[in-house]
C-alpha cells in the first residue's frame, strides 16, 4: 500500500476535539493528521493507564521499605553484547543543545543560537494550554520549512532564521499528562501522543528531505516497559508511512530514580530508534525525593546544596555515560539552571559557575550538554570543545571500562547537607512564583537569577512536603510542621507581593498559587506531579 492510500480520509469515529477554536488550528488538525492520531490512540492510548498503574504498584513496594534495584529478570540484557542501530550524521555532534518552550520568537532565537541542537519543548518549560500546544505545532512546522518569522509588537524587531540553523528535536509531554481538549472514545488522550503525532505528521517529509529526520526527546520514563511502548509507537508510525525502521530517532531523558536502574533495558527496547540518553538532573532530584518519600534516612537538604558533585548524582552521571557508550549511544549532560545576569560582575560569576558545571560533565565523559539561554552557549561550547578535541565530534570513545562497577547503594546514597530556614522560605517563594506563572500559561520563568521550570519547582514543593512529613528540624532548631509552613506561606506571599509590586500581584494569580501550594505541601500523600492540579487551574480559565 502506498502512503497516499493509507492516508485516505477515515471515519474519525472515536476522536473528538473538545477545545475551543484556536486560530490556525485547521492547519494542524488536517484529515491525514487526525487519521494518524486516531490510529495511535486506538492502538496505544489504552496501554498508558496500565503503565501508569505499574508505576503505582512499584511505589507501594518502595513506600513499604523496598529500595529500587537493578532487575534480576533483565540481567541477560545488561550482560549481553549489543549496540543501538546507529546515530544519523546530524546527531553525531551534540556538544551544546539549547532548550526552550515552543514560542515563536524563542524558536527563532534558539535555532539561530551558537549551538548544535535546539530542543523544542512541549514539556518542563511549557504550560500546555490548548492555545500553546496548537500554536507550538504551527511554529515548529514553519521552523522546519524555514519560513518562520516574528515581529516583536513592543520593539518592532523582526526575527527570521539564519542560513545554518541548529538541528531540531521536539520534546513531547510525559505519559502522566493528558490532553483534555481531545477525546478518544470519551477519554482525554495522552498529551504525549498529541505532541508526537502532529510534530511527526507535519514535518517528517521536510526533515528527511533536508538530511535530518523526525527527532524526539522522551521525558520522565520510569521503566523499560514504557520504552517498549514508545518503540511500538515508532514502529507503527514508520510502517504506516512506509519509512525504513529506525527513521524516527529519540533521546530518552533518564530523570527518574526507577529509570536509572533500567538504562540498558531502555536502550535495548528502543535500540532501532534511540541515539542517546540524557541526564535530566532536575526531575531526577525530584524523583529521588518522590520515590524515597517514605524513607526517613534519605530526606534531601536545601535545594542549593544538591549539586552534581554530590555522590548520588555523580554516580548517576557516570553510570549513564558508561551504559550509553557501551551501547554506542551518546550520553548527554543536563541543565545548569543559571541564566545571564544584567550586571557584569554578577554575569562573570554566572559564567564561572556554568563553566565549572560543564567541566564536570565533560570530564565525566558526557558528549554534550544543555543551556537554558543563548548567552551561555559560548561558555558551554568552549568547555566541550576543549574536552572533545579536534579529532572527534563526541566522547563515545570514553568507555569508563576501568571504573569500579557503580552500585545501587551509590545511586541511592543519602545526600548530606543542611536544611535551613532560608532554604525553606526560598522554596516557598520559588514554588509560589512558579505555580503562579504556570497556571497563568507561562511554563518557564527567571526567578532570583535562575531558570525555573516544572522540574526545578517540583523539587522546591516536594522538599517542603518531605520535611513536614518527616518532621525535620531546620538548622536553627525549628521543627518543620504544617503550622510552620502555613505561617511562613503568609509571610512569603507578602514578601513576593513586595518583590513583584502590587500591580503585578493584584493582576496575577498569586492567591490561587498559594492555595495550591498549601494543599500540596500539607497533603497526607505527596501529589505525583505539580502539573496535574496545575493543569486543572490552567485550563479552567480558558474560554
Ligand atoms: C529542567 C529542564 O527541563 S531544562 C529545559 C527546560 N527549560 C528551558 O528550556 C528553559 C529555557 N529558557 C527560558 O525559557 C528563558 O531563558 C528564561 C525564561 C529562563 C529567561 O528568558 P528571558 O527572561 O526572556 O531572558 P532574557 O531577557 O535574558 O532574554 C534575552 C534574549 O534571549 C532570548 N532567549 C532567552 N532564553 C532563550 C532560549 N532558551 N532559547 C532561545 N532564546 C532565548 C530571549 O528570547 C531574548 O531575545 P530578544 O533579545 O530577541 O528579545
Ligand atoms: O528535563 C530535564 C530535567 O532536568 O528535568
Ligand atoms: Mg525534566
Amino acid at each position: 500500500m502506498t502512503e497516499q492510500m493509507m492516508e485516505q480520509p477515515q471515519t474519525l469515529t472515536g476522536l473528538k476535539l473538545a477545545g475551543h477554536h484556536i486560530q490556525g488550528q485547521e492547519e494542524v488538525f488536517t484529515e491525514g493528521a487526525m487519521s494518524l492520531l486516531e490510529s495511535l490512540c486506538a492502538r496505544f492510548a489504552g496501554d498508558v493507564d496500565a503503565l501508569l498503574a505499574k508505576r503505582k504498584e512499584r511505589q507501594v513496594r518502595i513506600d513499604k521499605g523496598e529500595l529500587p534495584d537493578f532487575l534480576p529478570e533483565t540481567r541477560a540484557i545488561r550482560d549481553g553484547k549489543w549496540t543501538i542501530r546507529g546515530i544519523p550524521t546530524d546527531l553525531q555532534d551534540r556538544r551544546v543543545e539549547i532548550t526552550g518552550p515552543v514560542d515563536r520568537k524563542m524558536i527563532i532565537n534558539a535555532l539561530n543560537a551558537d549551538v548544535k541542537v535546539f530542543m523544542a519543548d512541549f514539556e518542563d518549560s511549557l504550560a500546555p494550554s490548548w492555545e500553546k500546544v496548537i500554536q507550538g505545532q504551527i511554529n515548529l512546522r514553519d521552523a522546519v520549512r524555514g519560513t518562520i518569522e516574528y515581529k516583536a509588537p513592543d520593539t518592532g524587531k523582526e526575527y527570521r532564521l539564519n542560513d545554518n540553523p541548529a538541528v531540531l528535536i521536539a520534546r513531547v509531554r510525559g505519559l502522566h499528562l493528558k490532553e483534555k481538549h481531545v477525546e478518544f472514545n470519551g477519554q482525554s488522550i495522552p498529551g504525549a501522543l498529541f505532541d508526537f503525532c502532529f510534530y511527526f505528521y507535519h514535518n517528517y517529509r521536510q526533515l528527511l528531505s533536508k538530511g535530518s529526520g523526525p527527532y524526539f526527546y522522551i521525558p520522565k520514563l520510569e521503566s523499560h516497559l514504557e520504552a517498549r511502548w514508545w518503540a511500538k509507537v515508532f514502529a507503527f508510525t514508520e510502517e504506516r508511512f512506509c519509512l525504513e525502521p529506525g527513521t524516527i530517532k529519540c533521546t530518552c531523558l533518564i530523570e527518574t530514580l526507577p529509570a536509572v536502574f533500567e538504562m540498558d533495558e531502555i536502550l535495548y527496547e528502543l535500540r532501532s530508534n534511540i541515539v542517546a540518553l540524557n541526564c535530566g538532573r532536575w526531575d531526577y532530584i525530584f524523583s529521588y525525593i518522590k520515590t524515597l518519600k517514605h524513607h526517613s534516612d534519605r530526606v534531601l537538604p536545601d535545594r542549593q546544596q544538591v549539586t552534581m558533585d554530590k555522590p548520588f548524582l555523580s554516580a548517576y552521571s557516570r553510570l549513564l555515560i558508561k551504559t550509553c557508550h557501551k551501547r554506542g549511544a551518546l550520553a548527554m549532560g543536563g541543565m545548569a539552571a543559571f541564566i545571564p545576569a544584567k550586571d557584569a560582575e554578577a554575569n562573570r560569576l554566572v559564567l564561572e559557575r556554568v563553566c565549572k558545571d560543564k567541566e564536570l560533565e565533560a570530564r565525566n565523559g558526557h558528549d554534550g550538554t544543555w543551556v537554558a539561554h543563548p548567552g551561555l552557549a559560548q561558555t558551554a561550547m568552549a568547555v566541550f570543545n576543549q574536552f572533545i578535541g579536534d579529532d572527534h565530534c563526541n566522547q563515545l570513545h570514553i568507555t569508563r571500562d576501568v571504573d569500579a562497577p557503580i552500585l545501587a547503594s551509590e545511586l541511592l546514597a543519602p545526600c548530606e547537607g543542611e536544611r535551613t530556614e532560608h532554604g525553606m522560605r526560598l522554596n516557598i517563594r520559588i514554588a509560589l512564583q512558579y505555580i503562579e506563572a504556570w497556571i497563568s500559561g507561562n511554563g518557564c520563568v527567571p526567578i532570583y537569577g535562575l531558570m525555573e521550570d516544572a522540574a526545578t519547582a517540583e523539587i522546591s514543593r516536594a522538599s517542603i512536603w518531605q520535611w513536614i512529613h518527616h518532621q525535620k528540624h531546620l538548622s536553627n532548631g525549628k521543627l518543620v510542621t504544617k503550622a510552620l509552613l502555613k505561617e511562613m506561606l503568609v509571610e512569603e506571599l507578602a514578601n513576593v507581593k513586595e518583590e513583584v509590586g502590587s500591580e503585578r500581584f493584584t493582576h496575577g494569580r498569586f492567591t490561587q498559587a498559594a492555595v495550591l501550594l498549601e494543599e500540596i505541601t500539607t497533603a497526607d500523600e505527596l501529589v505525583d506531579f505539580l502539573t496535574l492540579p496545575g493543569y486543572e487551574l490552567l485550563t479552567k480559565q480558558e474560554h
